[in-house]
């Protein structure tokens, strides 16, 4: 064999995705040269405004003759005097100290007013849900800088008030993001495992329901500060805050008064203005990419995701052993590998050369256990595998190479290849009927009329064992049962008449008997239409059941295969003996159990 050509050692390749060189999002963060740029320049800021009671040269109100409209580098005043004397170096860094006061107000108030508020709607919902999302609706309508006008009118120019009232403006931003997480997660498994072991409402909400919304509130809050700063600026522009303080609108509007005398005064405030506002929203969209997982893996080097993808697919050309073999199969696979982008540039290989072929009518089992990577060799096959995969090998289908050919793998998806999943309810969409669903993926991949595609559907669901095929075609799918689901999943998989069928442990989620029955079925489709089928399980005795050949995983790769009679009697592997001896041991456990 020949050497490979590379560029992902092997121990990169094989070393577990979760291991060392894994970084939060912090390091992602820091990664990003824009990021470090902005976070130097608002740390800068930060410094610049809270160091003005002990570094600014001057008082913010102090005049002095010389300094009027004095330009920059003017002996003692680095940027120059306003039109009034006053030092703008000096202004600025105490109209800075304001500006960062009013961010702090504005933050506080849209987050106590926004965040709670949604938690309390997304977690509890009940009566709260409809009245909160209403006072969010009001909220949203009022228009915001109107309404802080009237105010400084009101009250005169309190910054605390001001932005208090700006921050409860915008807390609906928070409120119907916090809501909008909250509702896809607290149904999630793992909120109901905590409430099964005991955990309270709190523990929930701050364990697990406030760490899901940590990421888009911390976004958000980037793009609310950059909002605030606008604002806090336009109302000092307008000439509504406080004129015995230093604020960054009140000293452009001043500058702007006086803009033919002395035109530096307005680019001081104005830069500082709109690249403090720039920085925060940069930040901000910095911030979402660090936090989102995957982000990182997706700035992986497209030149190296080439070079990686090159390296496997010159492993498969030399691995291909047997022409013959390949010609005579319906789908051929050979040398299939499936990679994964580290997050420290590495890859983890999670299919490491996988052979296999597959007749017309042969059932072919792919077992292992879990995370032996049967998904991902199914789904290469299919080519639905995580956008970020890099893949290499071949899978020949009918003569064609479908992953050197991807137009024409999309093409077979749905026509020549059907796929049968493992979890049927959550397969199925529900908003639409299962009739509507089956008539639309039948028309989608064929044309027919939709009398015709309906007339088709209703026979196939009598062909699968459906009994009353008229009603269950108008039922949505939380009226059927999983038994049902799965058998019209059978029927969507089948009925453009495919000469492959995928099936992802399409009994695994079934009870005993519904299993047997689907297994049944699977057997009479195959022998009617003489189906090619990768059946992917955990379980021997569906391998015994259904199969005519089984390969055995392990670890990536495929390390027995056979005839299922040879490889039960004689399996060629230690790890094949192993799991049938663990299955063995099962089913002797049940009958004494039963017994
Ligand atoms: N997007 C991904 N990024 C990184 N690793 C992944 C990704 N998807 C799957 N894997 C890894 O690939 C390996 C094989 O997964 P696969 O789903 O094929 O296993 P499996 O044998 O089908 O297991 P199971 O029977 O539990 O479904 C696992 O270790 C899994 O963590």
């Amino acid at each position: 064999m020949t050497a490979h050509p590379v560029v992902a050692p092997e121990d990169a390749v094989a070393a577990p995705a979760a291991g060392r060189g894994r970084r939060g999002w912090a390091g992602r963060l820091l990664r990003n040269p824009m990021a470090v740029a902005c976070i130097v320049f608002l740390g800068a800021t930060i410094l610049f405004g809270l160091s003005s009671p002990w570094l600014a040269p001057h008082a913010p109100g102090a005049t002095q003759l010389n300094a009027v409209n004095a330009p920059p580098f003017t002996a003692g005043h680095l940027l120059g005097g306003d039109g009034s004397g006053r030092d703008i170096l000096s202004r600025l860094m105490w109209g800075t100290q304001r500006t960062l006061f009013a961010c702090v107000v504005i933050l506080v108030s849209a987050l106590l007013a926004g965040v709670p508020a949604g938690l309390v709607a997304g977690y509890r919902r009940g009566a709260a849900d409809p009245v909160l999302n209403w006072v969010s609706d009001v909220i949203m309508t009022l228009p915001g800088i109107v309404l802080l006008i009237a105010l400084y009118t009101l009250i005169g120019p309190n910054l605390v008030a001001a932005m208090g009232v700006f921050g409860v403006l915008v807390a609906p931003s928070y409120f119907r993001l916090v809501r909008g997480v909250v509702l896809g997660v607290r149904n999630e498994l793992y909120v109901d495992a905590a409430k099964v072991a005991g955990l309270s409402e709190a523990r929930i909400i701050g364990r697990h329901i406030l760490w899901a919304v940590r990421a888009p509130v911390i976004i958000q809050s980037s793009f609310v500060l950059g909002g605030g700063i606008a604002i806090q600026a336009a109302v000092d522009f307008l000439g509504l805050g406080d004129p015995s303080k230093a604020s960054w609108g009140g000293m452009l509007q001043e500058a702007f008064a006086n803009i033919y005398s002395n035109g530096w005064a307005v680019v001081w405030p104005a830069s500082l203005i709109s690249l403090t506002g720039l920085a925060t929203v940069l930040l901000g969209n910095a911030l979402r990419d660090a936090l989102q997982v995957g982000a990182a893996r997706r700035s992986l080097p497209r030149r190296r995701q080439e070079l990686i993808s090159r390296a496997f697919a010159a492993k498969a050309e030399n691995d291909l052993p047997d022409r013959s073999a390949t010609e005579e199969a319906l789908l051929s696979v050979r040398g299939l590998k499936v990679a994964y982008p580290r997050e420290d540039g590495g890859v983890s290989q999670v299919v490491r050369g996988v052979d296999l072929a597959v007749r017309k009518g042969e059932i072919r089992g792919l077992v292992g256990e879990s995370g032996s990577g049967k998904t991902q060799t199914a789904f290469s096959v299919l080519g639905i595998l995580n956008t970020e995969a890099l893949v290499g090998g071949s899978v020949v289908f009918d003569g064609e190479d479908l992953i050197a050919h991807p137009a024409s793998r999309a093409h077979a998806r749905g026509r020549r290849i059907g796929y049968i999943p493992q979890e049927p309810m959550t397969n199925l969409d529900p908003c639409f009927t299962v009739g509507a669903q089956l008539v639309h993926g039948l028309r989608a991949v064929r044309r027919t009329s939709r009398r015709a595609a309906r007339h088709e559907v209703l026979a196939l669901l009598a062909r699968v064992g459906i009994k009353d095929p008229e009603h269950v075609f108008g039922l949505y799918p939380h009226q059927i049962s999983g038994g049902m689901a799965q058998r019209v999943l059978i029927c969507g998989a089948v009925a453009a008449d495919p000469d492959l069928i995928i099936a992802d442990e399409p009994t695994t989620a079934l009870d005993v008997t519904v299993q047997a029955e689907v297994l049944d079925l699977l057997r009479e489709l195959r022998d009617e239409r003489d189906l090619g089928m990768v059946l992917v399980t955990h379980d021997f005795g569906v391998v015994a059941d259904l199969c005519d050949t089984v390969s055995v995983m392990k670890d990536g790769r495929i390390v027995d295969s056979g005839d299922v009679r040879t490889i039960f009697r004689e399996p060629g592997h230690a790890y094949t003996e192993e799991l049938l001896s663990a299955a063995r041991a099962v089913d002797l456990d049940e009958v004494g159990t039963d017994g």
